[in-house]
């Protein structure tokens, strides 16, 4: 049986459907989250405080091999990924998407504010420039923790080599 928390992961039409009964303001982020870690948790716990609800959107593995992050990437299927972030208390929702960029995702959804990571420059986005277009935000987190899935990765293989 499926744990509870996994009814906050659904279809991109499922959500769009919902929409105006969010409650405002919507803050929308996206990611791999291939292994999540602390700097992904303490990031999403800041951007559901800047809002009403917090929807996440998460690359399909397909997606994911379109990102050139690896091989062997990602480490964690999708099924798994996004039953981690629903788990957490600060994920309202999550969806997954197929394409290479959240783009089509963000545009049926329309939240009120975008949210990365302080490694992005939002004004450098496309997102960015969309949520703007309907008097969204867009901003960027700093990171509090020098986490990275790419440096875990690094380190495990060191270690088994
Ligand atoms: N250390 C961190 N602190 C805060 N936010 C982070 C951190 N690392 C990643 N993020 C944010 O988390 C989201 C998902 O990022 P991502 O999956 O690329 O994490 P990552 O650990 O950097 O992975 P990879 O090493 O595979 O690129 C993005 O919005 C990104 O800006
Ligand atoms: O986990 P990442 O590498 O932060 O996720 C990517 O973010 C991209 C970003 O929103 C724009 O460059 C996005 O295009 C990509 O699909 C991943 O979600």
């Amino acid at each position: 049986m499926p744990s509870p928390f996994e009814r906050k992961i659904v279809t991109r039409e499922a959500l769009a459907v919902r929409r105006a009964e969010l409650p405002a303001p919507v803050v929308f982020t996206n990611g791999v989250f291939d292994i999540l870690h602390r700097g992904h948790v303490s990031y999403l716990a800041e951007a559901r405080a800047l809002g009403a609800c917090l929807i996440v959107g998460v690359n399909s593995d397909t997606s994911v091999r379109m990102l050139g992050k690896g091989d062997d990437r990602p480490i964690n299927r999708e099924e798994d990924r996004m039953a981690l972030l629903a788990a957490l208390e600060s994920v309202d929702w999550v969806v997954r998407f197929e394409e290479k960029t959240p783009i089509d995702l963000i545009a049926a959804l329309r939240p009120d504010i975008l949210v990365k990571g302080g490694d992005y420059d939002m004004d450098a986005l496309p997102e960015s420039s969309l949520v703007r277009g309907w008097g969204g935000r867009a901003l960027a987190i700093p990171f509090e923790h020098e986490r990275s899935t790419t440096a875990l990765l690094k380190k495990v293989r060191a270690h088994g080599a």
